[in-house]
């Protein structure tokens, strides 16, 4: 059967992302005839069938032992998570939005908590995985076709199951509990190379599981760290000395990752803390006192902590950069390599150091092999590709007609998005260049109808957090972010990412559209385009061709007039990826050497380093999901609130 882009995007917001959360219904919409199931919620917010459906068992509640206590508890506290207080908190909650309903934002709701598959970790079963599902909801065919390649000496061959790898009983259990069936590809490279103590530069497409890819072998290194070392004792020492690092560049990603490494490791006794800005250095201090194995930082508070003789690094064991090209390029830097070469950090050889990125530009891959020791590099789909499950589309619009053209894609979309009777808007994520153009396209979006909320870096940490949950939840469905929204972050069901303002480098648009089409499921990008981003005209056309987008007439002119900002930097085919040593082996010059490299007729375009280095590569074929027509109406009408039909 022929899958539409409606049914695509439909597919998108209506199928949950992660199995244990329940269908998305927007607030509004819960008193409503028809979807009255969530109104025989249980406390958790799941009907009676849902929580058969989601594995959660019903009338127990197991013994939770410390775990996942570390970090700041929402309120209420465990007594607080008792039957029918969610019910009555989101019946209350319906009331007050029913009684606001064209208010852009309803103050007293952007407090309520979205429902919290971490705060419920325990509850969920770890029963054998149903047969049918093939990936808890991620549609794995459409990741079976990507080319990947490993380049380095004595790779770890990949796995096809979790089982393959020897990650523990309870890490198991809670890849079940996470209801994740099969590795994705990133996992199945990446995880046995980590677990074997090699050295890691991972490449993969957004969405596409890096964070999992490592958790599990940090976790499980840490587990057998512990019982083959002891940490030093320091009788009045209140310094910490965790064995793993995970460094982030955004406070909301660090929270985000915390979070998913408590619930990989739920159960495990390894102790996983955070550190960000913004937030309270006390409470976080007070966190690390109780003990940390992991912990997940950004790294202008890391070094505070470092300064303050709180925590210390050396006896760092696994070091994860996340995001590794932003926290390599000018505005990090000096803090990564004061944190990882001046301090008292292990040197490379001696530490395990992974860097995870879906963009990798070869100047920043040369940067970071200083703190990679006999790396093996891995790349899933070609180094900064954006995935095919994102429909990309692009409309050449004029400065001033933005917010015209803006409001017009809302309206469709909301018309379209009516299922008959009730009107709801998708998740749409709406990026622009500056703080300010951020607060005043917010404030108009408000004043014209559309709910929205605006996320930047001039927000105290509350504001952005707020935000962010109000986003999620579906009562502000419109986030205007600058880029500090634009890496990592996972958020089910945003069907639509507008670029209002494009970036002005193709890696950040890769980022900004990998908010949505995430774990296999389909998205749409909208860029409006205008002179000014010339520029990016040549990159944007061949980023979209790659992906078997449809690339408008007039975006390859403009592509032909413009000079990129990075010289060559795609390659025509569609090998999966490139490791800058086998580049840098062949030609001297990395840079004007690029086109060469790839245009050698190889299929897959990396070549080996004699005598020290090997690779392979997998998959290198297969037509990608290759989009519907692009029109206006029809891309736009598919683009519902999940759980509205
Ligand atoms: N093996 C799996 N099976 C099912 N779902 C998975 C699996 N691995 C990861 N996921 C889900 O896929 C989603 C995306 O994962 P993740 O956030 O780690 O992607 P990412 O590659 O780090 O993306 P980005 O490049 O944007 O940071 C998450 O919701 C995660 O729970």
């Amino acid at each position: 059967m022929t899958m539409t882009w409606s049914d695509a995007v439909n597919g998108s917001t209506q199928k949950p992302t992660r199995p244990a959360r329940p269908s998305y219904i927007p607030h509004h919409l819960r008193n409503v005839g028809g979807v009255s199931a969530y109104h025989n919620a249980n406390s958790f917010g799941f009907s009676t069938s849902e929580s058969t459906q989601y594995g959660f068992r019903s009338n127990r509640f197991v013994d939770r032992e410390n775990h996942g206590r570390s970090g700041p508890r929402r309120g209420g506290g465990g007594g607080g998570r008792g039957r029918g207080r969610g019910y009555v908190r989101r019946a209350r909650h319906d009331k007050q939005w029913n009684s606001y309903p064209n208010s852009s934002q309803n103050p007293s709701l952007i407090n309520q908590d979205p429902f919290d598959i971490c705060d419920r970790f325990d509850e969920l079963d770890v029963g054998e995985e149903d047969a049918n599902d093939v990936g808890g909801g991620i549609n794995f065919d459409a990741y079976d076709d990507i080319p990947v390649e490993a380049t380095g000496s004595e790779i770890p061959p990949p796995v096809d199951t979790f089982l393959e790898i020897d990650l523990g009983d309870r890490v198991n259990n809670n890849i079940k509990r996470c209801k994740y069936v099969k590795p994705t590809p990133i996992q199945r490279h990446a995880i046995p190379i980590a677990m074997a103590g090699r050295d890691l530069m991972a490449c993969a497409q957004t969405g596409s599981g890096k964070t999992a890819a490592f958790c599990f072998p940090i976790i499980s290194g840490v587990l057998k760290n512990r019982c083959a070392t002891s940490q030093p004792q320091f009788c009045f020492s209140r310094t910490v000395f965790p064995s793993a690092l995970i460094l982030s560049p955004t406070r909301e990603l660090a929270s985000q990752i915390y979070e998913e490494a408590k619930k990989f490791a739920f159960q495990t006794g390894v102790k996983i803390a955070v550190a960000y800005g913004g937030a309270s250095i006390t409470l976080q201090l007070r966190n690390l006192e109780r003990g940390v194995d992991i912990l997940v930082a950004t790294p202008g508070r890391l070094v505070d902590m470092i300064d303050r003789a709180r925590v210390s690094l050396r006896m760092i064991r696994h070091l994860v950069v996340d995001e590794a090209d932003r926290m390599l390029d000018m505005g990090f830097e000096p803090q990564i390599r004061k944190i990882v070469e001046q301090l008292d950090m292990p040197q490379p050889g001696s530490r395990q150091t992974m860097l995870f990125s879906a963009t990798f530009p070869n100047d920043i891959q040369r940067l970071a092999s200083d703190f990679l020791s006999n790396y093996i590099f891995v790349a899933v789909g070609r180094v900064g590709s954006s995935t095919s499950l994102i429909v990309q589309k692009v409309d050449y619009v004029l400065d001033m007609d933005k917010r015209s053209h803006l409001m017009k894609i809302l309206h469709t979309q909301t018309a379209n998005g009516s299922c008959g009777k009730l009107v709801q808007l998708a998740l749409t994520l709406v990026f622009v260049e500056t703080k300010k153009g951020a607060d005043a396209l917010e404030c108009w979006l408000s004043m014209n109808g559309f709910p929205a909320i605006a996320i930047h870096g001039d927000k105290v940490q509350m504001e952005r957090e707020r935000a962010l949950k109000s986003f999620k939840s579906g009562v502000t469905p419109i986030l205007v972010a600058t880029d500090v929204a634009s890496r990592g972050l996972d958020i089910p069901h945003v069907a639509h990412v507008i670029n209002f303002d494009l970036p002005k480098d193709i890696d950040d648009y890769v980022h900004r559209i990998g908010r949505t089409g995430r774990a296999g499921k389909s998205g749409l990008a909208t860029a409006f385009f205008s002179d000014k981003n010339l520029p990016l005209a040549k990159s944007l056309a061949e980023l979209m061709r790659e992906a078997n987008q449809e690339v408008p007439v007039w975006l390859n002119q403009y592509a032909e007039r413009s000079i990129s900002s990075r010289g060559q930097r795609f390659v025509g085919n569609k090998f999966g990826g490139y490791d800058f040593r086998s580049a840098s082996y062949r030609h001297s010059s990395i840079y004007g050497d690029v086109a060469d490299y790839h245009l050698d007729g190889s299929s897959c375009g990396v070549s080996d380093v004699p005598g020290s280095s090997e690779s392979y590569s997998a998959n290198v074929s297969a037509e990608a999901y290759v989009p519907g027509p692009c029109g206006y109406e029809e891309n736009y009408a598919g683009v519902v609130a999940g759980g509205c039909e």
